[in-house]
């Protein structure tokens, strides 16, 4: 039974070593006290007996000394020292001088303690009694021990007997009341541990209604507390997540507004939304490479708005304003969307045409002017009417800088306002 238990811990260890520590010690006082007590007995028993049988000896001792019979006061004592229960005889004379003396033992082996009994001798002349002298009888404590370890000995024994069943009694019950329970609650606590799966519960199967049940009832509302607990944390968590990537999912859409508008600031011309002079010349030198690695033509048109210095004059600022967007209202419809238009100085503006060749560039630049020309544009009730001189220019294969394409068309602008302006030169 013991070998298919549980290997016990150090805590059952602890309580069976201190339990039966315990009960030897108890037993063994017990025991002491038993034998102690059963030898007192014994040595008592023993002296009664001596009693009787000088009791029984008395007279025939008694009667070989009123006698002076030698032989048979021999005879008397040989037979006496023979007894199991005697170790020696002495028999004294009325002046206490020894008479005889006789000794069950050897003097090499003299018994550790002796004890006696003594008794008077007399015997009877006319009614008197004459005092003839004593005898003595003698046991030891040897006699006393060999009774004593006999009766003690079944003592001895049915206690080892009762405390090898209550051994192995108090192993069992320790193994199903309290090791086997426990060891199942631990190993659950340790699965519940390395899992690390709140959810688990503890379940024991075949368990009492006593402090096991409980202490499992209360870990089990432990693992309650702490799943609801986690899901709590799960749920808040979940919540402080969302608010975060909604704050930052709109912290991100308004800083790409603001970066839409900031690149819209630096890139485009504020009054006419057109690509301003640094953006143009950096996007169109861009677009001029790739025209040239795809070896297709592109043209630069060149705008700039006849006297506008005496619209201003005439109008005021105000009006020179609507003008300027007017004027690129008018050219971003008649320019395909791939076209770029870009404002490269006060009134004067820019369009490269990617993939167009010169004769398409300067349909294109006809298109504008006459537009321009045809135009009536009535601001604040007044009819402003304006036009504008175009230089256009088709870059050559070997060409690699905007900068060029653009002072070449310079001066082919330049030349249509020589040529009298509202006309489109190249
Ligand atoms: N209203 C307004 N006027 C501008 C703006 N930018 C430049 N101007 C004016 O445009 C005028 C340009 O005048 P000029 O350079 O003499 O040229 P022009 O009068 O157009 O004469 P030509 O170019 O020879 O036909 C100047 O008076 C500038 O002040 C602007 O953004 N708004």
């Amino acid at each position: 039974m013991f070998a298919s238990s549980p290997r016990p811990n150090n805590l059952s260890q602890k309580m069976l070593l201190v339990i039966f520590s315990i009960y030897l010690g108890v037993t063994c006082l017990i025991t002491c006290t038993q034998f102690l007590t059963e030898y007192l007995k014994t040595q008592d028993s023993i002296s009664s007996e001596l009693k009787q049988l000088e009791e029984t000896v008395r007279g025939p001792i008694s009667s070989s000394l009123w006698q002076y019979n030698q032989a048979q006061l021999d005879v008397l004592i040989e037979g006496l020292i023979k007894m199991p229960i005697i170790v020696g005889v002495d028999v004294f004379d009325k002046d206490g001088e020894s008479i005889i003396s006789k000794r069950a033992y050897s003097p090499s082996a003299v018994p550790l303690s002796t004890f006696d009994s003594k008794t008077e001798l007399s015997w009877g002349v006319n009614g008197d009694r004459i005092f003839l002298g004593s005898l003595v009888l003698y046991s030891s404590s040897e006699i006393v021990l060999d009774r004593v370890l006999f009766g003690f000995s079944l003592i001895i024994m049915t206690a080892f007997i009762k405390l090898t069943i209550l051994f192995w009694l108090f192993i069992w019950a320790f193994n199903r009341y309290l090791a086997t329970p426990l060891k199942g609650l631990m190993s659950q606590v340790n699965d519940v541990q390395i899992s690390q799966d709140i959810s688990k519960r503890i379940a024991l199967p075949d368990i009492e209604n006593n402090e096991i049940r409980q202490l499992q009832e209360h870990m089990n509302n432990m693992l309650s507390a702490i799943e609801a607990d986690q899901v709590q944390l799960l749920e808040d968590e979940q919540a402080k997540r969302a608010w975060l990537e909604d704050a930052v999912a709109k912290r991100t859409a308004a800083l790409q507004v603001s970066n839409e508008k900031l690149k819209e600031l630096a890139t485009r011309d504020s009054l006419t939304k057109v690509l301003n002079r640094g953006s143009f010349f950096e996007t169109a030198q861009h677009l001029l490479t790739l025209s040239q690695r795809q070896k297709s033509p592109a043209s630069f048109v060149l705008m700039d708005l006849d006297l506008f210095k005496s619209i201003n004059d005439t109008y005021g600022h105000f009006i020179g304003d609507q003008v300027l967007v007017h004027f690129t209202n008018t050219i971003q419809t008649l320019v395909r969307k791939s076209d770029l238009i870009g404002r490269v100085g006060g009134e004067e503006f820019a369009i490269y045409l990617p993939d167009t060749d010169e004769k398409d560039a300067l349909n294109i630049a006809e298109k504008i002017r006459a537009e321009v020309a045809r135009s009536i544009l009535d601001v604040e009730g007044k009819q402003v009417n304006y036009t504008v001189s175009i230089g256009v220019e088709t870059s050559y294969l070997e060409e690699q800088s905007i900068g060029d394409l653009f002072k070449r068309a310079d001066l082919k602008l330049y030349g249509a306002k020589d040529k009298g302006r509202n006309c489109v030169e190249n």
